[in-house]
């Protein structure tokens, strides 16, 4: 497949971070989204040139919020971030991608299918509108909404103990001031903001970690 020119370039020394196969099935994630991303409206053309740094490895911040087995579910997957990722990087695990737009959803099935991530299932729906008995060890999001509105959107989804790990901005301590009540009313035992360092880019980020109540 051509690249792009505005495209970002993968870093160096992929496959001996994420290994071989995981590698190569990012950068084919990143050669999909050059090629389709913009006609399909998912990127912005801006965010071709920032591609790698800015979204594809800024999603493997959340690794390490991982459980050691069990169900992910990533609400808002938009393109696939991070939810994509996460799959390529843990085929262990098991990824359930919530969106509710179908233009994504079909992107995100088209993904699934041409990069055979058999531990990916993709459901058109709004997080809020999943079985009341849907039961999921971590839940990821980037970029959906505010933690006040996510606290009722996404901790009915955890089992008891789970946890929420939300990929967030420079604001993270004052979103966990204002869902203040969501965060009593849903049972979370505790919101705590991490720093952690991207492998691959000089751009660290913040992950927001909120634990439901065993
Ligand atoms: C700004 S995009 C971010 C996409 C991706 N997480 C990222 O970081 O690039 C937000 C996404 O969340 C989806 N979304 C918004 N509200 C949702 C909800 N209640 N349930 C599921 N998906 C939702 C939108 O359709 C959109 O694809």
């Amino acid at each position: 497949m051509e690249h792009n020119a505005r495209v970002e370039p993968a870093p160096d020394g992929g496959a001996a971070r994420f290994g071989e196969e995981a590698w190569q099935k990012l950068v084919s994630f990143s050669e999909m989204l050059s090629a389709e991303g913009e006609l399909r409206g998912l990127v912005g053309p801006r965010e071709l040139e920032r591609l790698w740094t800015r979204h594809i490895l800024n999603s493997t911040a959340v690794c390490e919020f991982l459980p050691d087995s069990g169900l992910v579910a990533d609400v808002g997957s938009g393109a696939g971030f991070p939810g994509i990722v996460l799959a390529i990087v843990r085929p262990d695990l098991r990824f359930d991608l919530i969106e509710t737009m179908e233009r994504r959803t079909d992107w995100l099935d088209h993904v699934k299918q041409e990069l055979d991530l058999a531990n990916v299932r993709v459901i058109r729906s709004r997080a809020e509108d999943m079985p009341k008995r849907y039961a999921a060890d971590v839940v990821t999001a980037r970029a959906v909404a505010a933690l006040k509105k996510l606290i009722p959107w996404t901790l009915p989804l955890l089992k008891p103990g789970g946890h929420l790990a939300a990929l967030k901005g420079q604001r993270a301590e004052q979103e966990i001031q204002d869902a203040h009540s969501q965060l009593m009313k849903f049972n979370a035992q505790r919101a705590d903001v991490y720093d952690v360092d991207v492998w691959g880019s000089d751009e660290g980020t913040r992950v927001l970690l909120v634990e439901k109540m065993k």
